[in-house]
């Protein structure tokens, strides 16, 4: 569910017209519509009653502070994957007991924090990192609570790019090594072997993959509880998709992946931890951005808009599709002309939409980039010298900007110069 809906021709996000934000904030800016949140974190928590479990909001998705402090407030724990991360969600309300701590590269200071800090569970992707961190729990005294990432070897159905669930990927532990690694860490000090995590990959669309997977780890936990391992948990990652194209069929709802969860775990009397990023946050943003200039090229009409690929790079990225509607509703019976989106950087790549259905655009139009709220602010950067994008959390008739523009210091030069070119 969202709340991003027309009312009197004017898009609106819950009770507040976007014009009223972009004129106040200045556009590209993100706007996130706090109910749409926290509605898709209850879903989720909805599609897992029944079962003792965990739903521990990816914070790589959307950082942002009022975010992740909106999601607190109802009872959400944190996947982490740094130490930003970590240090954020701890101060917007998660308490330690709901973070989870994953990622295939950890440095000393992120174990060693993580483990001062007392949180769930760490999820270990390799025997170096199991060594290092049973160090480190034994130099401060303490007992880290661990899973193992196994590499279940299943195709993802989803963008290369973000398939993480394949032999030949970077993630995990072998799935053929999995025992042997078990074992290994069942006699170091320090620690102490929870669970199994797998997370196979990002927007994925069905939900085969997920039952292929979720297989392994059952057969997996037999096995494993066979040469004596207390498997108590299961982390099943994040992964279930959104839709970003109104044309494509909907992907499996939450409650579906609910019953496939509770099917896995409830026979092996495990409790459970998902890890949804893109679920909760995509469908509870937009961007909007206002067209500069529109043009017609010699064989294209462009819209170019002041949003661009360093404010939301999914699309340059994964030639990811995110559907753009204009911000005053068109009327059903205005003719319409494929228009191409960009931005103003300059590359190529730089487009949000191609050949999209569009009514006449003129400049000053308002248009809103949809789906935006997971993988959108987090991914921003400062190329071209652009200030990063703002960000705006709206709640019922409420809103406020929860992450400004960087301020004119960044155009100025905030950068040190060294001794022999300064003067
Ligand atoms: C370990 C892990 N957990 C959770 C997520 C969140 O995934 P999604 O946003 O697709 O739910 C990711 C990203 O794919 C991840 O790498
Ligand atoms: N950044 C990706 C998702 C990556 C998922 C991280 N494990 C996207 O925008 O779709």
């Amino acid at each position: 569910m969202n709340h991003f809906h027309y009312r009197g021709g004017i898009l609106f996000a819950e009770d507040v017209p976007l014009p009223v934000i972009a004129d106040a904030v200045g556009t590209p800016v993100y706007v996130y519509a706090q109910s749409t949140l926290e509605r898709h974190l209850t879903v989720f928590q909805e599609a897992l009653a029944g079962l003792d479990h965990l739903v521990c909001f990816a914070v790589k998705a959307n950082a942002n502070m009022a975010v992740l402090r909106a999601l607190a407030a109802r009872g959400a724990g944190a996947d982490v994957v740094s130490l930003g991360e970590l240090e954020r969600a701890v101060a917007a309300g998660i308490p330690p007991e709901r973070i989870v701590f994953s990622g295939v590269g950890k440095s000393l200071e992120e174990l060693s924090r993580g483990v001062a800090l007392g949180i769930h569970q760490f999820n270990v992707e390799s025997e170096p990192e199991l060594e290092r961190l049973s160090h480190m729990a034994q130099a401060q005294g303490r007992t880290a609570q661990i899973s193992l990432r196994v590499n279940p070897d299943v195709a993802a159905r989803t963008h290369a790019k973000i398939a993480t669930g394949g032999a030949e990927t970077k993630f995990g532990i072998p799935w053929t090594r999995a025992r042997a690694v078990y074992a290994h860490a069942a006699r170091l000090p320090g620690l102490e072997v929870a669970g199994i995590d797998v997370h196979i990959g990002s927007q994925l669309t069905d939900l085969e993959p997920f039952e292929q997977a979720f297989a392994r780890v059952a057969h997996l936990v037999g096995q494993l509880r066979e040469d004596g391992h207390q498997i108590r948990r299961l982390d099943l990652g994040g992964g279930l998709g959104i839709p970003y194209d109104p044309a494509e069929p909907e992907p499996p709802a939450p409650a579906d992946y609910g019953r496939l969860v509770q099917k896995l775990a409830k026979p092996l009397g495990v409790s459970v931890i998902v890890e949804p990023g893109r679920l909760i946050a995509g469908n509870a943003g937009v961007l909007v951005t206002r067209v500069l200039f529109t043009k017609e090229g010699e064989a294209r009409r462009f819209a170019v808009v002041d949003g661009a690929m360093n404010d939301l790079l999914r699309p340059a990225m994964y030639e990811a599709f995110h559907h753009i509607d204009t911000v005053r509703q068109t009327p059903d019976n205005a003719p319409r002309y494929d228009t191409d989106v960009v931005g103003p950087v300059c590359e190529t790549a730089d487009i949000f939409g191609r050949a999209r259905s569009l009514p006449a655009l003129a400049q000053g139009d308002l248009l809103v980039v949809r789906s935006a709220g997971a993988y959108g602010a987090v991914m921003a950067s400062t190329y071209n010298s652009r200030p990063l994008v703002p960000e705006v959390l709206v709640k019922d008739d409420q809103w406020h900007v929860v992450r400004p523009r960087l301020d004119e210091a960044f155009w100025r030069g905030m950068d040190k110069l060294p001794p022999w070119l300064a003067h």
